[in-house]
């Protein structure tokens, strides 16, 4: 199917119009006053690019691996919440658009698709995010389901042991059709009639969640661990003792307002772990040339949310597909225009200071 969208904002702009309100609410918003949502774009149009010309860029290579896996560019899927909300195929269809054009799917925990069917739909390619729940046996019941049907990773997500303060949506709140059963998440517990979906979701999350489960995860998988929500130097030298790989992000604003952005945080993230770990990053990423930027920085790859989400709800696959692709063209443009070849010859000197 041929879209008519340009770029990421112009499918970000096309969305808001077909978004049930409460989707929209929920997709787009950020916690408190949305200034860490806003930062995260706009550090991207601060830093410069310092271009290198009179380089042979007939042939680019996009291509990278993470954790082993290749990638045909190196853009991937950020886990993302009910899919279902704005697509019947849901998440099942959002991993064949990663898969049909070697991008990598991350799958939520809070899924309206199961683990299983995902798998297949991504051809086996695709890491599962986990959000620890107070019942340890229902985590661990996840994780062994998420590494029986072929997950390539585990990215724990670290960053909301409770989730943020998020206006829009306590004003809209989001709702799950009667009827549904999320597949990672099982019935209602008889009691918590008083929460709106998303507030039952939060009560199932484990505050208490410290270093230490990150042993117990070691100890129950042999997958690769991944922690998404780091933002701080500190904690990379935490993550690489646990050997544990980094992503970098602030939730795309949805957490702690006022948080650093992962691109802002990225320089000391990449100078603690020192090659000890792969970094990815998130957030606020529309353009080929913040990719180019997020690498020359030290991560290995990047991932999408929103945009992803915006293409799912213009036309399912399709859409989803549309997105990834506009992204992976303006890479490749952003790197010839560079005069670079391969994503690894980005590097910081790419940064004008
Ligand atoms: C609607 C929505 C749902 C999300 N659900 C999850 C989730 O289930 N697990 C998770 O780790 N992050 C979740 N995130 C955070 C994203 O993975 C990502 O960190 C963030 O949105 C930044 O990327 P973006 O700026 O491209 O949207 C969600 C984000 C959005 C917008
Ligand atoms: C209660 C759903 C949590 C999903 C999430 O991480 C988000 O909305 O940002």
């Amino acid at each position: 199917m041929s879209l008519p969208y340009l770029n990421l904002r112009e499918m970000e702009q096309a969305a808001a119009g077909v978004l049930p309100p409460a989707a929209f609410a929920y997709y787009t918003g950020g916690a408190n006053d949305e200034h860490t949502l806003r930062e995260n774009r706009e550090g991207y149009a601060r830093l410069k690019l310092r271009p290198r010309m009179l380089v042979d860029v007939s042939h680019i290579d996009t291509s990278t691996t993470v954790l082993g896996l290749p990638l045909a560019f190196p853009v991937g899927v950020a886990p993302c919440a009910l899919h279902g909300l704005v697509h019947p195929d849901a998440e099942v269809a959002t991993a064949r658009a990663a898969a049909s054009l070697g991008s990598l799917m991350t799958l939520s925990t809070m899924s309206h698709r199961t683990i299983e069917d995902v798998s297949d739909a991504a051809g086996g390619q695709f890491w599962f995010q986990l959000y620890l729940y107070k019942d340890r046996e229902v985590s661990r019941a996840l994780v062994q389901r998420a590494e029986a049907a072929g997950a390539r990773a585990l990215v724990l997500t670290v960053d909301a042991p409770v989730l943020g303060r998020r206006e829009a949506i306590i004003r809209t709140p989001v709702h799950i059709e009667p009827g549904t059963v999320l597949p990672n998440i099982g019935p209602r517990v008889p009691g918590s009639e008083h929460l709106d979906d998303l507030q039952y979701f939060d009560s199932l999350l484990d505050p208490a969640i410290t270093w230490n489960d990150i042993g117990w995860l070691r100890g129950i998988t042999g997958l690769p661990i991944v922690l998404k929500g780091l933002l701080t130097a500190e904690d990379v030298a935490l993550a690489v003792q646990h050997g544990c790989h980094i992503w970098a992000s602030n939730h795309g604003g949805r957490q702690l307002d006022t948080a650093v952005t992962a691109l802002d945080a990225l320089p000391e993230i990449a100078e603690a772990a020192n090659g000890r770990a792969e970094i990815y990053l998130d957030g606020g990423v529309t353009r080929g040339t913040d990719v180019l930027k997020a690498l020359a920085l030290g991560a290995n790859a990047v991932f999408l949310a929103r945009a992803v989400l915006y293409g799912l709800a213009l036309a399912g696959e399709d859409g989803a597909r549309h997105t990834l692709e506009l992204l992976r063209d303006e890479v490749r443009l952003a790197m010839m225009l560079c005069g670079k070849t391969q994503v690894s010859e980005l590097g910081p000197e790419l940064i004008w200071r």
